[in-house]
């Protein structure tokens, strides 16, 4: 059974938590798909994993690359693939474009960008119209770090009443899910209930219908991790002792 953006849907009706995850290559694609995660991001954020200190050099051409190599790891797992800075923002046909290319040249089954209301509600509504499925991104969104940084957002009523209503116009253009990062807790569950479509939290707390986090993060990849990540192991110090023991072999003529 490969995950649809229906199925999304009827887990969100049924209450069964959407697991999500990010990948950037073949092998990572690979185990998370066969480890059961139901939606897999070629995130921007693999900015990490590149060498870049924000999600906003990253190409489209990048994203491409990356995405066509996750798409060769998925059997089941829908994939999702961000529209990096400037490839959506500029003009409808620019947003066309780019997110055709995503579904033509990847096989990925989605696209997700970042913002709302009144920005890119009409832009959303056009790509869903013309067959592609497009994923909302609200709250803290990491292409506007140097005008909002990387805080919470949402903590004013009348910032949480803006996150709210931004969620609201996006379902009514068509996305089929929205990722919901960095806002309260509370904020997050009343959009999650007044929604029919799923949310998706990254420091969003337990009551979005899914859950998503940087999988750099999650396998201590990533030299620092946001305050809401969980580092549920540390390759860091794995690869790191196994370069050192190898190195140390090698020098000692123990190996080979
Ligand atoms: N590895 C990684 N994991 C992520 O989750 C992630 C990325 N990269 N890159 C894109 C964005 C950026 N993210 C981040 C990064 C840092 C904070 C953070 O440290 N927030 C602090 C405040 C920092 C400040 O004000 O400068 C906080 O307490 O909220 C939050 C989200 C989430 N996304
Ligand atoms: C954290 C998720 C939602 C994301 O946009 C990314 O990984 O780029
Ligand atoms: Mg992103």
């Amino acid at each position: 059974m490969v995950v649809t953006t229906q199925q999304l849907i009827q887990w969100k009706q049924q209450g069964r938590s959407i697991v999500a995850l990010t990948a950037w290559d073949y092998a990572i694609a690979q185990l998370l798909d066969a480890a059961g995660v139901d939606l897999i991001l070629v995130g921007d954020s693999m900015a990490v994993v590149l060498g870049y200190e924000t999600t906003l050099p990253i190409t489209l051409d990048e994203m491409l690359y990356h995405a066509k190599s996750v798409r060769r790891g998925v059997k089941r797992a829908l994939v999702v693939v961000d529209l990096p800075f400037l490839t959506y923002q500029e003009s409808l046909q620019q947003a066309m474009h780019s997110a055709g290319r995503v579904l033509k040249e990847t096989g990925a089954q989605a696209v997700k960008l970042e913002g709302g209301y009144p920005a890119m509600v009409e832009t959303i509504a056009r790509l869903v119209q013309a067959g592609i499925p497009v994923m909302g991104h609200v709250g803290l969104t990491p292409q506007s770090v140097h005008q909002i940084g990387l805080r919470q957002q949402g903590k004013t009523q009348q910032t949480a009443d803006r996150i709210l209503n931004e969620a609201i116009a996006l379902e009514q253009a068509g996305v089929f899910a929205i990722v919901l990062e960095h806002i309260p807790v509370d904020l997050a569950m009343q959009i999650s209930q007044k929604l029919s479509i799923p949310t998706i939290g990254i420091g969003a707390g337990p009551h979005c219908d899914g859950q998503v986090l940087v999988t750099s993060d999650v396998l201590g990849l990533a030299e620092k991790q946001p305050p809401f990540a969980k580092v549920y192991t540390n390759l860091r110090e794995t690869i790191s002792k196994a370069v050192q023991d190898y190195a140390m072999e090698v020098r000692e003529r123990k190996f080979p």
